[in-house]
């Protein structure tokens, strides 16, 4: 069983970023009252562009059995919650054809991430409903998913 670990910029650096206000604000913005915590996002669109979209999620429960990961080659991906709620994270190591180690993360409220370019990544797995978020990727031509399926799923939790 693969057991989650809490979320943290540094642990999820190699996948991608942990999107959070930690720590004092780059600008302090309108008349004092709203700290912004600037260009968190390694965001990469290729040859698309940039699009919002809202997935509205099923919730999962833990152990949650992990059957595939899959893969943007072609742009980045972040999940913004917009519910102040946990929700599970799972990449995997590699950049070749087959993934390798997996790796499970839980959020804290307040927490979004973006996944990096080519990242092996579980699906959106939110924990509690309602699975609302914000997700902001690429829009473009040409294909952007690659999927691995395990032979035999795996468990998290
Ligand atoms: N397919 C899709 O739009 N979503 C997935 O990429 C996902 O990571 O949830
Ligand atoms: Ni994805």
């Amino acid at each position: 069983m693969i057991a989650p670990r809490p979320l943290t910029a540094e642990a999820f650096r190699p996948f991608g970023d942990v999107l959070e206000a930690t720590g004092e604000p780059d600008r302090i913005i309108n008349q004092g009252l709203c700290g912004r915590f600037h260009d968190r996002a390694r965001l990469d669109f290729g040859d698309g562009r940039a699009g919002v979209s809202i997935f509205e999620a099923k919730p999962r429960s833990l152990p949650y059995r992990l059957e595939m990961v899959e893969r943007h080659p072609a742009g980045s991906q972040a999940f913004v919650p917009m519910s102040h709620a946990p929700f599970l994270v799972i990449v995997a190591e590699g950049a070749g054809a087959r993934p390798g180690p997996v790796h499970a993360f839980l959020s804290e409220p307040g927490q979004a991430i973006n996944l990096l370019r080519g990242t092996w990544h579980g699906v959106l797995t939110p924990l509690h409903a309602p699975g609302l978020f914000a997700v902001i990727d690429r829009i473009g031509d040409g294909a952007n998913l690659e999927e691995h399926w395990y032979d035999h799923p795996l468990t998290i939790g």
